[in-house]
């Protein structure tokens, strides 16, 4: 890989410790903190300091081991309960990025897969299948990015929403995959990031990670999007998202449904890149996705300054939902799937890569 350019890694498994990238702290430091408890995980993903659909469920496995690896049980019924009490108040920290509660329930089933194992071994296990879950991420998400690739040409210029890249993942991001995938390959795809009011993931963490890489970015306001879409100037919009209903709604960051829109209005494709992970059969359409929502202070007083009257009334969504019919192709690492989604999602989790 060229060394001029560079991508830093959301997350990392250090010395046997849990490390990660305060993204919080971005993009003015580089601050890279040790989550050394079941709290410090909890805390991390709640306040955004690790965040993404992926990187989440990656931190919540590691902070399902940290919980269990001290622990002092005897047998494995006292064990399980207590893997069972710290899985639910990781559950707890964020409610709609559905990878938080597949990789949860993912290490809990390797534990009664391993429960016939010595304590030692099966805590073994438990961390083996975090190193699993954070390496198919990677692996995923590079699929991700070959595919979406077979869409788009070079020159092309995409515009996207929040952060969907390296720092949402464990490597490579998910929509901002082919963007990295193309500079490798020599290609020039420009980039038009939403800021992405009110936690400014794409001012702060896209516009920051394409620079870092060499790619063509340029920032914008969320309410520019129409703009520059009627000048011709995107070629296609790409998401990532937090969770697709069985039936192809998508949810994602708040203001991605109004970008489909405009999508749609422009004659624009509109993709969103999801893992399988990021897959949810069991709830079946967007209108049971569970929306966060999150502190007015993030709209009212966004990083420390005051900028809206004090006791106004602030509705806070962190997420809304694209109903399929506005989503051209939802791109995963086994494929792209095109409408009717609800039969091309039943086949493609099916399918063994
Ligand atoms: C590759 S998933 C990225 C997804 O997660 C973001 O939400 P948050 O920053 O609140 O974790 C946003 O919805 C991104 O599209």
């Amino acid at each position: 890989m060229d060394k001029t350019k560079k991508s830093m890694l959301s997350l990392k498994w250090e010395d046997g410790n849990l490390v990660i990238l305060d993204q919080t702290k971005l993009p003015m430091e580089t601050e890279y903190i040790l989550l050394e408890t079941v709290e410090d995980v909890w805390d991390a993903i709640f306040k955004l300091k690790v965040r993404g659909a992926p990187a989440i469920g990656i931190a919540a496995a590691y902070g399902l081991y940290i919980s269990v690896r001290a622990s002092k049980a005897q047998s494995f019924e006292e064990f399980y309960e207590e893997l069972r009490n710290n899985e639910d108040y990781l559950a707890s920290s964020r409610p709609t990025a559905v990878n938080l509660f597949w990789a949860l329930k993912r290490m809990e089933k390797r534990a009664l897969s391993s429960k016939e194992k010595n304590m030692g071994e099966i805590k073994e296990d438990l961390l083996q299948e975090a190193h699993n879950i954070r390496q198919e991420d990677e692996q995923m998400c590079k699929a991700i990015g070959e595919n979406l690739l077979t869409l788009l040409k070079d020159e092309m210029t995409v515009l996207t929403h929040c952060n969907a890249g390296g720092l949402a993942t464990a490597k490579y991001g998910t929509a901002l995959a082919p963007v990295f995938l193309a500079k490798d390959k020599g290609w020039n795809i420009k980039v038009f990031a939403d800021e992405t009011r009110p936690l400014l993931q794409g001012a702060r963490l896209t516009a920051w990670e394409l620079m870092q890489y060499g790619i063509d970015v340029t920032l914008i306001c969320d309410n520019m999007a129409a703009h520059v879409m009627s000048k011709g100037w995107i070629d296609a919009v790409i998401t990532g998202c937090d969770r697709v209903a069985a039936n192809g709604d998508a949810a994602n960051k708040i203001g991605t449904y109004g970008l489909a829109v405009l999508a749609k209005a422009h004659d624009i494709p509109f993709y969103i890149a999801a893992p399988s992970s990021t897959i949810d059969i069991d709830t079946s359409d967007g209108e049971d996705i569970v929306i966060e929502e999150r502190h007015g202070d993030e709209i009212c007083c966004g990083f420390g300054r005051r900028t809206a009257p004090k006791g106004v009334k602030v509705y806070n969504p962190a997420f809304d939902v694209t109903p399929c019919h506005l989503i051209t192709a939802i791109v995963t690492e086994k494929g792209i799937l095109t409408p009717p989604y609800s039969e091309a999602i039943k086949e493609i989790l099916l399918k063994q890569v």
